[in-house]
């Protein structure tokens, strides 16, 4: 082995590896900008239908753009009873990330443009898996809970077909204007985890569903998208306000995190916090029990402070950590927020596969393929020298 080799850490932080424009993600100000908007101008008052235009076709839409987008989105919806056969053979307590990811491929098999490797066909595959997802995940949790999968509703928009497949009910303005400004908040954030796995998979000009299934992979990560699944599950864990300062002392003396803080580039509140905190407050408001978005705020306030005591800096909420309040007020199953999460961000995916694979950003390099550094051993100044298998000593 050489001898103090400097062992490389970077997780690739603060490193610029393309250009896009897509997105842009300011860590110091708490700006998130979709194709040159602030993302607080958009939430509530552009829809999510009008976000996904945004994202993939680079500008808002008129009236009439608007409509047919709705209507192609409203017009794919359906998912082939074939997978909905499958996802009935599958293990009920089976991860609905899983669930959600498996079905990706599947979904391949069935779009006339799999094979075609051109901008429209991208396009096409985009709006196809945008208006399938809230289908599968709804889908999945009534399968799960013996009830049989509601058919979308082409009559209404992406937030209130969601709330309606997974509830059953019509949603009221209030629910789907929420719905809508969360989905809108979760749409894109530049070079995150998940959209870097997808872009890097459409690098290699594999296909849409591909890269789309490397996203939900890694967005399912704890310390990623899977983290608002975890804020609420802490939540229920603490129960009570005047059980907040115990759960951060312990959380904070075994080295363990506080879900929901922290970021890897925002250096203030995340804006998109911001925006969710007070939906959260208004839902407990509205279902006269603000215990979930108190317990929050305190954990919020006192996970600062501690936080800052003990490391001497200050940490930060991210966007996960209010949506897991706001998710439960709506009734939603704890473990779908993640889920819910990729329904709206499988809109930046696919903007920046499209990005990727026919350009709009500066030309970079084809494939992704970085250097790493061997700190394995060797045997000697030189390679080891191969041992047939018959020849080798037990350790
Ligand atoms: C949609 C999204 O992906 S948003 C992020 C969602 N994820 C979470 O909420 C999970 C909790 N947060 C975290 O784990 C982290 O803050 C991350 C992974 C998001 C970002 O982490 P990083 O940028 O790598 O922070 P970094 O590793 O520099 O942390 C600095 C220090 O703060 C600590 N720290 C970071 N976040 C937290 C937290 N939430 N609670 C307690 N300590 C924390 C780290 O343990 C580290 O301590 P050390 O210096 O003593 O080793
Ligand atoms: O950008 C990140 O690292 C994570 C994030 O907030 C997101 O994906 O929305």
């Amino acid at each position: 082995m050489e001898a103090c080799k400097p062992v490389l850490n970077t997780g690739l932080r603060g490193v610029t590896i393309a250009s896009t424009k897509v997105s842009d993600v300011d860590g110091a100000k708490g700006k998130l900008i979709y194709r040159g908007y602030l993302v607080k101008d958009l939430a509530g008052k552009a829809t999510f239908e009008e976000v996904v235009h945004l994202l993939l076709f680079e500008r808002l839409p008129d009236q009439g753009e608007l409509a047919a987008i709705r209507r192609q989105i409203a017009d794919q919806r359906a998912i082939p009873a074939a997978i909905l056969t499958a996802m009935q053979g599958m293990p009920k307590d089976a991860l609905p990330m899983d669930v959600l990811q498996a079905t990706v491929p599947m979904l391949a098999n069935y779009d006339p443009d799999i094979r075609n490797f051109d901008i429209d066909s991208a396009g096409r595959m985009a709006i196809r898996l945008i208006a399938k997802f809230p289908t599968i995940v709804a889908a999945w949790d009534r399968i799960r809970n013996g009830k049989a999968p509601i058919d979308p509703d082409p009559a209404l928009s992406q937030a209130a077909n969601l709330l309606h497949m997974l509830s059953g009910e019509a949603p009221d303005d209030e629910l789907t204007g929420f719905m809508d400004a969360a989905l809108v908040l979760h749409a894109e954030h530049s070079f995150n985890a998940s959209t870097f796995a997808a872009r890097e998979v459409a690098s290699t000009k594999a296909h849409m569903y591909a890269a789309v299934a490397a996203g939900v992979g890694s967005l399912s990560g704890p310390l990623h998208g899977g983290a608002n699944t975890r804020v609420m599950q802490m939540l229920l864990a603490i129960g009570d306000v005047d059980k907040v300062d115990d759960y951060i002392a312990n959380i904070l003396d075994t080295g363990g995190v506080i879900m929901g803080l922290g970021h890897a580039v925002y250096q203030v509140d995340d804006p998109r916090a911001h925006i969710l905190a007070p939906m959260s407050l208004a839902l407990g408001q509205r279902s006269g029990d603000t215990r979930w978005y108190d317990l929050s705020k305190a954990l919020e306030v006192k996970g600062k402070a501690a936080f800052k005591q003990r490391k001497g800096k200050d940490i930060f909420v991210n966007v996960d950590f209010y949506s897991a309040s706001l998710y439960y007020y709506m009734g939603i199953a704890v473990d779908l927020f993640t889920p819910i999460f990729a329904i709206s961000r499988i809109a930046g995916w696919c903007a920046h596969v499209i990005e990727e694979q026919f350009g709009g950003a500066e030309a970079k390099p084809t494939l992704y393929r970085p250097e790493s550094d061997y700190i394995g051993d060797y045997c000697g100044p030189d390679e080891c020298a191969f041992v047939p298998l018959n020849e080798r000593k037990p350790e």
